[in-house]
């Protein structure tokens, strides 16, 4: 998100996260003033390769109730991230291409509260391409996650699709929350509200 008016519209569709661009090489880094906003709704900062310190700085500047983590920060680096801002959410963030090794998630177990997963492409996100969820076949972790990468309104069926089929029972239920972004935009960083509303009706009916 990026701008007050659009942050208040989405934030009146209640999501449960709203994110906000903290890499100022993405044409949606934020830099503005967050408006008022029910509590319940988790203001999250989107990092990549940033340092504590930095994290911390907006943490504490924006109130936010969550960090999603986009580079390469390692499990140490979340550990000591833990003891410094033991209130907020740390999600960390791993790329998809075709495969992927889950075996890379084991030391976050202890660390992270979300694992997510994206698409890998030439940015460190927000790339607009998804990613086969075939993958999660092989989840091997009890950790909930965030499903993300190049989700748009036309996803609503596969969406459904994965979350009920039989075939990824078990990993369907570890799916946290739906992360979208450049698909639902009429420009960086401000999304469409009426397609987001008509995206999270369909999901809610077709998701039992
Ligand atoms: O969106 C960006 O510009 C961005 C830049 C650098 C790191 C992360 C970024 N976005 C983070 C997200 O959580 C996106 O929602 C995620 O990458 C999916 O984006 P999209 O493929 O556009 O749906």
């Amino acid at each position: 998100m990026k701008y007050p008016e659009n942050i208040l519209e989405v934030a009146a569709l209640g999501p449960d996260y709203l994110g906000f661009i903290f890499y100022d090489k993405s044409p949606r880094y934020f830099d503005g003033i967050i408006p008022e906003i029910p509590g319940k709704i988790k203001k999250t900062g989107v990092f990549v390769n940033a340092t504590i310190h930095e994290i911390t700085r907006k943490a504490t500047q924006y109130q936010l109730q969550a960090v999603q983590l986009h580079g390469g920060e390692h499990a140490v680096f979340c550990r000591e991230l833990r003891q410094v801002l033991p209130a907020v959410e740390i999600i960390k963030v791993f790329s998809v291409k075709d495969q992927f090794d889950f075996s890379r998630l084991h030391p976050f177990e202890d660390d992270v509260d979300y694992f997510l997963f994206d698409t890998k492409g030439e940015q460190p996100g927000g790339n607009g391409y998804t990613f086969d969820w075939g993958v999660f076949r092989n989840y091997p972790s009890e950790k909930p996650f965030f499903l993300s990468g190049g989700i748009g309104p036309e996803e609503t069926g596969l969406i459904t699709g994965f979350l009920n089929s039989p075939g990824y029972n078990k990993v369907a239920a570890l799916c946290h929350a739906i992360d979208v972004n450049s698909r639902f935009e009429t420009e960086p960083g401000r999304k469409n509200t009426k397609q987001l509303q008509e995206f999270k009706s369909k999901i809610l009916c077709q998701h039992q």
